[in-house]
């Protein structure tokens, strides 16, 4: 399996390398050549198996000749092994046509886990034997930041600089981080939004100077072998439900489409899914790009669902590149326009297309509370995001699918929301439980480019 940038004029890449890369050189994000094909009989071979099995199956063709089977499901049993729940990602049901699939059970209670854990220990294996030492960076609206430093604390050859948006996350999330003290782990609070770090994230790739100084590589959803690993999960869900007999739609929680770049994906790739719902809050590019063309992007308004709380979404260009024929010129021209504007406009090819298997809607913070209610009086308390994700679910016309909700974060992450709605303060499980006990460490910069490449010199190790 080869990889293409987005953009076009990036060399090709093998799955080793792409994971090691993260952004291609020429600004745009890796994508399979073409996607795999899973049959009706392969699918339904899947029925039974366990997570760990499940994603070998799923993820071998992508991983080419850079591992083994044995090697890769070595990986995914050491990755999985870590969760608490058997199912790794259990379903639960809400009434005859409601479902949830619960993605927190992994080491820091959101979805992120799924793909991190399994990220952290491909880091491993690639740079046993070698003299590189990875810099990571990445930006993170609460959940990637303490996945992706859990599952790389400690580790040889890798240091993490993770840049989050002050006082715009939890103060579970910003725990989690910023209380790991492992010395390769470095936390920064940005005086700005998500956005503004996910922009000076991808500057430091694009800059010469600095990406030619350290080994840069993202933990971020920009690199491809996050999405591989949550695509497991849509066929996981979608066995368990009756695929390839039945078809099943799929409500997600969307911020940086990631998540859902991933559902499109399964559906690419022969999973018989019959709509995925893209579910924003008021910060809802998305919505506005999927149901009208128009990708502008405005300023974030701080919500409830923080993690979500994102105007420039960076998985929309593999979307628009997908959808929109694969022209990579076309779309490196397309995205200079919008990151010199901030607005473009869909192509017709590019919404028709992506509308066969999207479509969208916008949750505001009234409906988001009623969903909470409404999943509490069912015996469910679910997390502000899942929230939205559910909101959207229960007014989609999906004809007679079963709909499925990914419930990408576990609610002790957000109390204060989960009181204010239900009344019912969620405690965080007992493998957590110390979180407000623990020394904290981060160092606050301002939003600027300079600074914080300055800050990154002084700690990393040069390539
Ligand atoms: C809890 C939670 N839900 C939903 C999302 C949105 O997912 P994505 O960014 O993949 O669209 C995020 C952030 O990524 C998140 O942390
Ligand atoms: N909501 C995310 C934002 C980053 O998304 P990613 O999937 O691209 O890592 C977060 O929690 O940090």
């Amino acid at each position: 399996m080869r990889y293409l940038s987005t953009r076009g004029t990036a060399p090709t890449l093998g799955f080793r390398d792409v994971t090691l890369a993260g952004l291609a050189s020429d600004g745009g994000l890796y994508i399979p050549e073409a996607w795999p094909q899973f049959g009706a009989d392969e699918i339904a071979a899947m029925a039974g198996l366990s997570y760990a099995e499940t994603a070998v199956r799923v993820m071998l063709p992508f991983v080419g000749d850079d591992l083994s089977e044995d090697e890769l499901r070595d990986l995914c049993t050491q990755a999985y092994g870590r969760f608490a729940h058997a199912a790794v990602t259990p379903l639960v049901q809400l009434d005859q046509r409601h479902w949830l699939l619960e993605l927190f059970h992994g080491p820091t209670l959101a979805f992120k886990d799924v793909a991190l854990q399994l990220l952290g220990l491909l880091f491993e294996k690639f740079l046993t034997g070698s003299s590189t030492h990875l810099t990571i960076v990445g930006a993170t609206s609460g959940d990637t930041g303490s996945a992706a430093i859990d599952a790389v604390a400690g580790r040889h050859g890798v240091d993490i600089f993770m840049l989050h948006p002050q006082g715009r996350v939890s103060d579970v999330q910003r725990r989690q981080m910023t209380t790991v003290l492992a010395p390769n782990v470095h936390n920064i609070a940005i005086d700005g939004s998500f956005d503004d770090a996910q922009a000076l994230v991808k500057a430091m790739f694009n800059d010469p100077g600095f990406s030619g100084r350290f080994a840069l590589s993202a933990v971020n959803s920009i690199n491809w072998a996050r999405l591989m690993a949550q695509i497991v999960y849509y066929f996981y869900a979608a066995v368990r439900l009756g695929a390839p007999d039945r078809k099943i739609a799929f409500a997600v929680p969307t911020g940086n489409f990631g998540d859902v770049f991933a559902g499109y994906a399964a559906a690419r790739m022969g999973l018989p899914i019959e709509r995925l719902v893209v579910a924003t809050n008021v910060n809802d590019i998305l919505h506005r790009a999927l149901s009208s063309g128009d990708y502008s992007a405005g300023t974030v308004t701080p919500t409830a669902a923080p993690s979500m709380d994102i105007q420039v979404s960076s998985n929309f260009e593999r979307l628009l590149f997908d959808a929109g024929g694969r022209e990579g010129q076309a779309l490196a021209e397309q995205m200079r326009g919008f990151e010199s504007t901030r607005a473009m406009r869909l192509t017709n090819i590019q919404q028709t297309e992506a509308a066969r298997w999207l479509v969208s809607d916008r949750v505001d913070a009234g409906e988001m509370a009623q969903t909470m209610r409404w999943a509490a009086e069912s015996g469910q308390i679910v997390d502000p995001h899942t929230a939205i994700g559910l909101a959207a679910a229960r007014r989609a016309e999906t004809g007679v699918a079963p709909i499925v909700t990914l419930a990408t974060a576990h609610p002790a992450k957000f109390p204060d929301a989960v009181e204010r709605s239900t009344g019912i303060r969620p405690g965080l499980p007992g493998r957590v439980g110390d979180l407000f006990e623990r020394e904290e460490r981060y160092d606050a910069l301002p939003a600027d480019f300079d600074a914080i490449t300055a800050y990154i010199a002084e700690r990393a190790q040069p390539r």
